[in-house]
């Protein structure tokens, strides 16, 4: 649906250049959920931009449904960005108009009617949960009732892509939560492209189908959600993951204390509560001693890693490896 190649944007003032993306190449699917995730300043919300173009690129193209939006005229460019939802951090809320209010005014500009302004804003705010406070005005709702009245809004002209800017980052752990639900649903019902900025591994595992690691107006690693977490290659996704409790390194600490083989078993859905350690060790009679493990779910897919160590004679070490692939589990030998 969406291409982008080699983008460059480069940031120009007295004595400085910026160069918040350098050379970006993306392709963003058709019904998808698209995390972007990287750390402050590394250019999440110059990327995001691209996208509406609310920032134009210094050199690239911006490609959706093969057409490079970047040489669109203004009118064709406004005619495209109605179709192309927005959700804030900060929400981005009239505070001095009703929460229908809020959700008409981008139907108002693309000039509906006012009966059917209201009609389409009562069916989203319906969508979002929030039908009887569509007469409220925003500072009488919570952050997450906001958020989804920035949802609604974002939704009213039925956008087939929202983009979402750090849509969770003001809200606090159990809202966040609400609100990935909720963008989930979003997509499953409507069908719409999500793609999301973050620098929270944990909204990426809740929501996203595959993710793009951004470093220093780079991509340094990018695919499906399950690899990258079970497979991180850079280093910042490395320690994006370990910040947020997925440590694929902590049995190093360990290693030295155990004797015997060790290997890294990576599992993925029905895998992951298959009884196949205790079968391991009563089959092939080994001893078999869990040095790190994780089991979570990636949106509705259980993934789990583990590190053992495995004790025993030679023909059942052998036959481990086999044994794990013909389940489906990936096995990684450490340390053999
Ligand atoms: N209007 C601007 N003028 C000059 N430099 C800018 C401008 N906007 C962004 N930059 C620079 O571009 C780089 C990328 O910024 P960007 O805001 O895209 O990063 P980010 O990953 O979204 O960060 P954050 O998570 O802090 O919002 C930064 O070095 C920033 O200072």
């Amino acid at each position: 649906m969406i291409h982008l190649k080699n983008i460059r944007k480069t940031y120009e003032s007295p004595g400085r250049v910026s160069h918040a993306l350098d050379g970006v190449d993306l392709h963003i699917r058709q019904g998808e959920v698209f995390g972007i995730i990287g750390r402050s300043g590394a250019g999440k919300s110059t990327l995001i931009r691209m996208l509406n173009l609310l920032e134009r690129p210094t050199q690239g193209e911006v490609r959706v449904k093969g057409e490079d939006i970047t040489r669109f005229s203004d009118a064709r460019l406004r005619q495209y960005r109605q179709g192309v939802g927005m959700v804030f951090q900060h929400f981005n809320l009239l505070r001095s108009r009703t929460v229908i209010d809020n959700v008409c005014f981008p139907l108002r500009l693309a000039g509906m009617a006012r009966r059917a302004q209201l009609e389409r804003a009562h069916e989203v705010l319906a969508l979002v949960g929030l039908s009887e406070h569509a007469g409220k005005y925003p500072r009488q709702l919570s952050g997450g009732q906001q958020q989804r009245v920035g949802i609604a809004r974002a939704l009213a002209n039925r956008p087939e892509l929202l983009l979402c800017d750090e849509a969770t980052s003001a809200l606090d752990p159990e809202t966040t939560q609400s609100i990935l639900r909720l963008l989930l649903d979003i997509n499953k019902r409507l069908g719409l492209t999500i793609v999301l900025i973050t620098h929270g591994m944990d909204v990426i595992r809740a929501v996203c189908d595959r993710v793009a690691v951004i470093d220093a107006g780079r991509i340094v690693e990018s695919g499906d959600v399950l690899d990258v977490f079970l497979h991180p290659r850079h280093a910042v996704t490395q320690s994006l993951l370990s910040e947020s409790g997925v440590d694929a390194e902590g049995w190093r600490d360990l290693a030295q204390a155990v004797r015997g083989r060790l290997l890294r078993l990576s599992f993925r859905g029905d895998a992951t509560v298959q009884p196949m350690l205790s079968r391991a060790s009563r089959e092939l009679n080994l001893d078999l001693s869990i040095l790190q493990g994780s089991v979570s779910r990636i949106k509705d897919t259980p993934y789990g890693q583990l590190v053992v160590s495995a004790q025993g004679a030679e023909p059942g070490l052998e036959a481990l490896a086999g044994m794990f692939a013909a389940e489906g589990v990936e096995c990684e030998v450490l340390r053999p």
